[in-house]
């Protein structure tokens, strides 16, 4: 079994991770298990800077690879918001669900049509001696008008995936893991997971 990083302190992110990893025999551990005392102050305007800050201040503290994981929801209706602020959408104090409800609310006039949107999720890896790579992935869908389903996290009761014809939320965890934004990040990064993290045991 081995141990990969995850600059997390989101349980709904890691659980995902768990999800994602668990095939190749990848046992996650978060900043809940390896510094719970770090908050890294996430000041980008991209979700690149933010992956990058989170990657590397971990890396640098604990001498090993990590993996932090930025992420967030674009709604074209709102220009793109609330993309790098996703997590803080209502503001102080904010949750899953007073998230969910500021973006009802800011919705409520807008039709079926243009509720579209998506995820992003951008992975950086850093490490002693590695230049900070980046992998990608995104997962188109549609804003719901209310919330169903009681897996994953976020805005996952709210957000429709049209090939499955379920929120995000209704779907499984190994279901949600081959869609989303995360599972295809994830997918480009097995590529240099060897000469990463070692050829799996
Ligand atoms: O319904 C969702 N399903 C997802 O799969 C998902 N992925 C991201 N998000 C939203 O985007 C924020 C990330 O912000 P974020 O990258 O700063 O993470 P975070 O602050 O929650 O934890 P950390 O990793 O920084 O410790 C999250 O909180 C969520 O609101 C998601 N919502
Ligand atoms: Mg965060």
């Amino acid at each position: 079994m081995k141990d990969v990083i995850i600059a997390t302190k989101n349980r709904g992110k890691a659980k995902d991770f768990e999800t994602l990893l668990a095939p190749y025999g990848i046992r996650v551990l978060t900043l809940h298990d390896v510094a719970e005392d770090l908050d890294v102050e996430e000041t980008g305007d991209t979700f690149h800077e933010n992956a990058r800050l989170k990657a590397e201040t971990v890396a640098e503290r604990l001498g090993k690879i990590v993996i932090a994981d930025d992420s967030g929801l674009a709604v074209d209706a709102l220009g793109g918001r609330p993309g790098v602020y996703s997590a803080r959408f209502s503001g102080e104090g904010a949750t899953d669900e007073k998230n969910i409800e500021k973006l009802l609310g800011e919705l409520k006039d807008v039709g079926d049509e243009d509720r579209t949107a998506r995820f992003i999720c951008v992975l950086a890896v850093a490490g002693p001696g590695l230049q900070t790579r980046y992998y990608e992935g995104t997962c188109e869908g549609r804003i719901m008008r209310t919330p169903a389903g009681e897996n994953g996290f976020g805005y996952d009761p709210v957000f429709y995936v049209p090939n499955e014809e379920r929120t995000m939320a209704q779907l499984t965890p190994e279901e949600k893991a081959a869609v989303s934004h995360r599972g295809e990040a994830i997918r480009r990064l097995e590529e240099d997971a060897g000469e990463l993290f070692g050829a799996a045991d």
